[in-house]
């Protein structure tokens, strides 16, 4: 049996075409929606995800201010370009594009972002509001995630939970949202002995380890929802250049039930859900 595709495309285009209508009540009502995006240093990749950042907020008629600055940016000026963007009324939500050049402190950048601003949802403020269920925004990629499984009609209630991968802005948060539907979760990571036995015990299996194609078509159960989280550059061979995740699709599309590509499967949810949150962060400015 052939998997389900679950096309991140479609349903970040619903979710956008949403987004819009929602901007455009609010702008009427004198509150324009506004992301700030904050890019340092010079990374292809980031430019890429920060232009289609852009791009998405023009389409949805939100107002954007971006900022490129150089790679030798000092952490000093950082904060304080930050901390005006705090206290600009025509900016409701602010991202900083990580990861950051190694001389500046992630966490500091993190924590001077204002919570009611933080549409990544990666303050302290509003990570410890997941853990207590009660965040302002929740973070992007899990987030999308989980409205991907809601729209594939994923029964999470009582169902096994597997994220391979700890990380602060995927694997942890999207531990935390599946145990609140209802879900068993169980976190893997590079110390788990016997990755295999646990995968193969997922109901919903969430690879977000960084590894490509590591998830293969023997580890996942017959009929699991196979969410992949990964974005990887092959490097060699006949699909140089060409991105894959961290589940080897063409043995995996043959066991699952459902399972999402790479490209157009998570990565275009991430961006939807940052338009959510810069929205519903528009929204409580304006009360
Ligand atoms: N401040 C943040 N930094 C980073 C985040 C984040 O949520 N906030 N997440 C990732 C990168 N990321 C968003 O920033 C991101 C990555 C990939 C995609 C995406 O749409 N991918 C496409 C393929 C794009 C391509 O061709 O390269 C896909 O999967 O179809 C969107 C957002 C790390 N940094
Ligand atoms: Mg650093």
């Amino acid at each position: 049996m052939t998997a389900r595709i679950l096309d991140g495309i479609a349903l970040s285009r619903t979710i956008r075409a949403e987004v819009a209508e929602r901007a455009a009540a609010l702008t009427a009502r004198g509150t324009r929606p506004g992301l700030a995006v904050i890019l340092v240093g010079d990374s292809a990749a980031s430019a890429v995800y920060v232009r289609n950042k852009i791009r998405a907020c023009t389409e949805a008629d939100i107002h954007s201010v971006f900022d490129h600055m150089p790679a030798d940016t000092t952490e000093a000026d950082l904060l304080a370009r930050i901390r005006e963007l705090n206290a600009d009324p025509a900016v409701h939500g602010i991202l900083v594009q990580l990861p950051l050049p190694p001389h500046i402190d992630e966490r500091l950048v993190i924590e001077t972002i204002a919570p009611a601003k933080d549409v990544d949802g990666f303050h302290l403020q509003n990570a410890g509001g997941l853990l207590t269920g009660t965040p302002l925004f929740r973070p992007c990629t899990p987030y999308g995630v989980m409205k991907l499984l809601e729209h594939a009609g994923a029964r999470l209630d009582g169902a096994e939970a597997v994220i391979v991968g700890r990380s602060n802005i995927v694997g942890k948060p999207q531990a935390l949202m599946l145990m609140q539907g209802g879900a068993t979760v169980t976190i893997c990571h590079s110390r788990t002995r016997d990755l295999a036995f646990h995968t193969r015990r997922a109901d919903i299996l969430v690879a977000a380890v960084g590894r490509p194609k590591m998830i293969t078509g023997d580890m996942i159960k017959p009929g699991a929802i196979v969410v992949d989280v990964g974005i990887n550059r092959i490097e060699e061979g006949p699909d140089a250049g060409k991105l894959c995740g961290d589940v080897d699709f063409a043995s995996a599309v043959e066991v699952a039930g459902a399972i999402t590509p790479v490209p157009g499967g998570v990565g275009p949810m991430t961006i939807a859900m940052l338009l959510v949150n810069t929205v519903e962060a528009a929204r409580r400015f304006a009360g």
